[in-house]
């Protein structure tokens, strides 16, 4: 140990640690701001995106509703020359009428129906890649962000309810807004009472409608939520299956996922139940209101009731015309009742997927970068300069650092040093520029860590971290991950550096488990070795507590590999492992941070 540096400020804040790269959506620490996906949200409702496409398949989809307007006059037309006793050659221009209508009908309804149809898969696409982007620029210090298995579920899933709600639900909305007034517009002239039935049934839907929508709303944000969090559930268990194993606590789990199971299928059925609800009361209106019209219309023609037209008699072709719309009157309704439901899981999914595109904690680079072109990367060891470093972590009152500073020199090896909780793997996270800090300066290289370089600086990074992700897939594409520029050969040298050249050879092309199943902690770690030592341009090695949960002898053994990946290289290692501490060139003992600045 050659040196045990001190710093000036107060160590303000040593408390439980919340280790990042949790997956477990219930061992996640709570934070301040909830989940934009959890019931909590069921009272906001999301802005309906908009889009020209949407609008224009809206209008092509009412033209085509109103067609059946110049249609039922033709027909009802035709039927009274017919009852005058004229003969078809009067009547077959009606009929070509209504067939060339018909087919008007048919085009703009594919039209329109097409239309919406790519608008809502194109703001699909849109919200999905946004949601991803921004997930992909929260910091992993973000104790705020969705569990993967609940983002996965919103992406993949939930996220495809948007899609009929958009090109269903808001085109037949707009139907049912200028429909059943155009009706109404050209029925009132005719007959004031026919009108005033239709207007007096009218209302009761959308009344009974909003009454039901509100349940069908929060049964389906409850639905959701269920789903997520099934969701979340079964991942993080499939991740600890070998743990569930071995504590013989199978029959335990699958216990609870039957459980869980059996609530998402009562929120179905709840969901269910509310759809069905809906197009019954909307059936029974509808078929009120039909019976109300013509029940007037027919005793009106046979003399019995002879007002509601205006001082006049309504001929036959005029009550067969009301007859004949008073359907249609109510079919955008009955249309918009049937995918009332799609609005409910739609908005959800909405809220869910903007919820997910919303700025937590984010990287220091704030949007996802281009990929960083390697001629531009350069080589050699690099120095890092912390000056003055102020951060808090979000959602907590006290700052794990305060004022702080440090200077590591280009080559050099450090150890961090410092009780659970000191703030070392979270001084080492804000070197690789994972969290914006709120005060001062860190300096990699002598270029300052800003939005701006931190890509290109974080390509000259190499993270060893204790849990590190290992991808279903062969050992030599875990090292490569898909980095263009690292070759077979430094493959092969990375392998044989991080001593896993045995390890390899026994699994040949075979490929290892999510996690790493299929090889020890320590091989795993080794693997994450070699990650970094495939890359030649990192010159700034961060390591958090690479010898921790290891044997004397694995943890030694990882010791050495750590040693010569890091020669020429600069190495700033977290750890508490004395032995592994006495093998840097210098101490940094954060304990001690608040009372000397580390130089
Ligand atoms: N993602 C997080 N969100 C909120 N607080 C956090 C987060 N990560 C760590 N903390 C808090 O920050 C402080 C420093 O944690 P950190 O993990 O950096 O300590 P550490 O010295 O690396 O601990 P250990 O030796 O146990 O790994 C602790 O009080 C911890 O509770």
């Amino acid at each position: 140990m050659d040196q045990i540096v001190r710093d000036k400020s107060r160590l303000k804040n040593v408390g439980s640690t919340p280790r990042t790269g949790m997956h477990a959506s219930e061992t996640r620490p709570q934070s301040k701001k909830p989940l934009q996906t959890r019931a909590t949200r069921k009272s906001q409702r999301a802005p309906v995106p908009k889009s020209r496409d949407l609008k224009t398949a809206a209008w092509l989809q009412t033209l085509a509703e109103l067609m059946w307007l110049p249609q039922a006059a033709c027909l009802a037309h035709g039927i009274g020359l017919i009852a005058q006793g004229q003969g078809v050659s009067a009547v077959w221009p009606l009929a070509l009428g209504v067939l060339a209508l018909g087919f008007l009908k048919a085009v703009l309804e594919k039209a329109g129906s097409r239309r919406a149809y790519r608008a809502a898969r194109n703001i699909l696409s849109e919200k999905r890649e946004a949601a991803l982007s921004a997930m992909a620029m929260r910091s992993p210090l973000d104790s705020s962000r969705a569990a993967s298995g609940e983002a996965a579920s919103i992406l993949a899933e939930q996220a495809e309810y948007i899609v009929p709600y958009l090109s269903r639900f808001q085109t037949a909305r707009f139907k049912a807004s200028v429909v059943p007034l155009a009706i109404l517009a050209v029925v009132f002239p005719i007959s004031w009472i026919a009108g005033l039935v239709l207007l007096i049934a009218a209302p009761l839907i959308p009344v009974f409608m909003a009454l039901i929508g509100w349940s069908a709303q929060s049964a389906s944000e409850k639905h959701m939520a269920d789903m997520g969090t099934l969701n979340a559930f079964l991942l993080d268990r499939l991740r600890g299956l070998s743990t569930i194993r071995s504590f013989d606590a199978v029959e335990q789990v699958s216990r609870r996922l039957r459980l869980r199971a059996e609530n998402l299928r009562k929120r179905t059925m709840a969901v269910l139940r509310v759809a069905f609800l809906t197009s019954a009361v909307l059936e029974l209106f509808s078929a009120l209101g039909v019976a109300m019209a013509a029940a007037y219309i027919g005793f009106h023609l046979l003399g019995q009731i002879n007002f509601g037209a205006w001082g006049t008699k309504m001929s036959l072709s005029e009550g067969l015309f009301i007859l004949l719309l008073a359907p249609a009157f109510f079919d955008p309704l009955r249309m918009l009742s049937s995918v009332w439901h799609d609005r409910a899981s739609g908005d959800a999914a909405l809220l869910a997927l903007d919820g997910l595109a919303e700025d937590g904690l984010v990287m220091v680079d704030q949007k996802p970068s281009g990929s960083i072109s390697t001629d531009a990367i350069s080589h050699g060891p690099v120095a890092v300069e912390i000056r003055d470093l102020s951060f808090t972590h979000q959602g907590s009152a006290e700052a794990v650092f305060d004022s702080f500073g440090l200077s590591v020199k280009p080559g050099e090896h450090v150890a961090l040093l410092g009780p659970s909780g000191s703030g070392k793997s979270t001084l080492l996270a804000l070197i690789a520029g994972l969290a914006e800090i709120r005060h001062g300066r860190i300096i990699i290289d002598g270029e300052t860590l800003s939005p701006e370089t931190a890509s290109a600086l974080r390509a000259r990074i190499a993270w060893i971290g204790q849990d590190p992700h290992l991808f279903a897939g062969s050992i030599a594409g875990n090292i490569r991950l898909h980095r263009r520029n690292i070759r077979p050969d430094d493959i092969k040298a990375a392998l044989s550096l991080a001593s896993l050249e045995h390890a390899a050879n026994a699994h040949g092309n075979a490929m290892i488990g999510e996690n790493g199943a299929g090889l020890s902690g320590g091989e795993g770690l080794r693997l994450t070795l070699a990650r970094a030592a495939a890359n030649h341009h990192a010159g700034l090695i961060l390591a958090d507590e690479p010898t921790a949960h290891l044997d004397n002898h694995t943890a030694n053994d990882i010791t050495e590999s750590l040693l010569t990946l890091a020669t020429d290289r600069t190495l700033i290692v977290a750890t508490h492992d004395p032995v592994l501490a006495e093998r840097m060139d210098r101490v940094i003992d954060l304990n001690d941070r608040f009372r000397r600045d580390a130089q």
